[in-house]
């Protein structure tokens, strides 16, 4: 489904969603999507396998795993536009499976590149998107955003009156993200918002979401790319074959897995590079050795990469349900 044809039912709201306040507290505890034993099942291939996880307001997750580990599919079921097989879910306190169209106007939504309305200018895909928000407006949280701003925040005021099919790839996603985030949502899914962007629409990509979290909205992301995982998540899941092998802050992840620091020095001019399991003592054995000779002294720690790619390394070994009952294990 299209955002659009999400939006038109919107479309069809009577004065009583004017009256009512769209924004209801997320679940008793704080948490904004809930997550429980989640299973997906495709003919008789299992692709989500238990999958837990809840997410609290103002939150930013990442999902990270492999090709084909069930991101995408989880974050559809969450959205509503897949149906799970198995397990229990909510977002905003409503299962998504039932959700309305009051609950759909909570939710931002950046899915593959819009294609659709190639001829539309810009401002004015805007305009038109942001319209059927106007109904789900509240005192506490204003929709839909004013174009303007909105052009401003995702960099696009100086493209406002361009057709949409003239924009080059990172236009387009970076347009994508301003149809994502029109109807100033609660809750903002995206799946891979910044393949295409350069360096520079990165950075302000990951501004934007800072800007959004401190505006209390839960970000749930997905990626490829570990460095915006690391700079952008609170927390981070790993998954694997379908099911959470790890989760945490992109340090604590680091801190699971059993890796050596590289130790990295020049002595005399020459470039010198040790791993060590002990880095300290490594280093204290260093410098009563070569004291002053030693220059340009560096120490890499486990990285969320080198995390990542153990826990990657098991599931393709097949040890992905071991990770993931230990996982269990350590979270229960
Ligand atoms: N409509 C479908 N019918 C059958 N199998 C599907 C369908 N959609 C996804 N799958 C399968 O479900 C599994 C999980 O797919 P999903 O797209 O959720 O993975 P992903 O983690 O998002 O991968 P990627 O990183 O490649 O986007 C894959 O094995 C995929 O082939």
């Amino acid at each position: 489904m299209t955002d659009m044809a999400m939006l038109d039912g919107g479309q069809q709201r009577t004065a009583a969603a004017d009256r009512a306040d769209p924004d209801s507290s997320p679940d008793g505890d704080g948490a904004v999507i809930q997550v429980r034993d989640l299973r997906m099942r495709y003919g008789g291939a299992d692709v989500l396998k238990g999958v837990s996880f809840t997410a609290r307001r103002g939150e930013v997750l990442t999902l990270l795993g492999p090709n084909g580990a069930g991101k995408s599919t989880t974050i559809e079921i969450l959205e509503g536009f897949r149906m799970r097989s198995g397990g229990q879910v909510t977002v905003l306190g409503t299962d998504p499976a039932h959700g309305d169209e009051r609950w759909r106007a909570r939710l931002g939504v950046v899915l593959q590149s819009w294609r659709d309305h190639g001829r539309w200018k810009v401002e004015e895909l805007l305009a038109y998107l942001a319209r059927f928000y106007g109904p789900y407006s509240s005192p506490r949280r204003r929709r839909p955003r004013p174009v303007p701003e909105l052009l401003e925040t995702v960099g696009l005021t100086q493209y406002a009156g361009n057709r949409v099919n003239t924009l080059s790839g990172g236009q387009r996603r970076r347009l994508d993200v301003a149809i994502g985030i029109v109807g100033n949502p609660e809750v903002l899914f995206l799946d891979e918002p910044t393949a295409g962007f350069d360096p520079e629409a990165r950075r302000d990509f990951h501004d934007i979401v800072h800007g959004l979290a401190d505006e209390d909205t839960t970000v749930i992301l997905t990626t490829h790319d570990l460095d915006e995982a690391e700079k952008l998540a609170d927390r981070i899941l790993i998954m694997a074959g379908g099911r959470i092998v790890a989760e945490g802050s992109a340090d604590q992840l680091a801190a699971q897995v059993p890796a050596d620091a590289e130790v990295k020095w020049t002595r005399d001019g020459r470039r010198f590079v040790h791993s060590t399991s002990d880095a300290t003592g490594f280093l204290r054995g260093l410098l009563e050795e070569h004291g002053d000779r030693i220059a340009d002294l560096e120490v890499r720690r486990a990285s969320l990469e080198d995390a990542y790619m153990t826990l990657v390394h098991r599931h393709e070994s097949g040890s992905a349900e071991e990770a993931a009952l230990e996982f269990a294990e350590e979270i229960r």
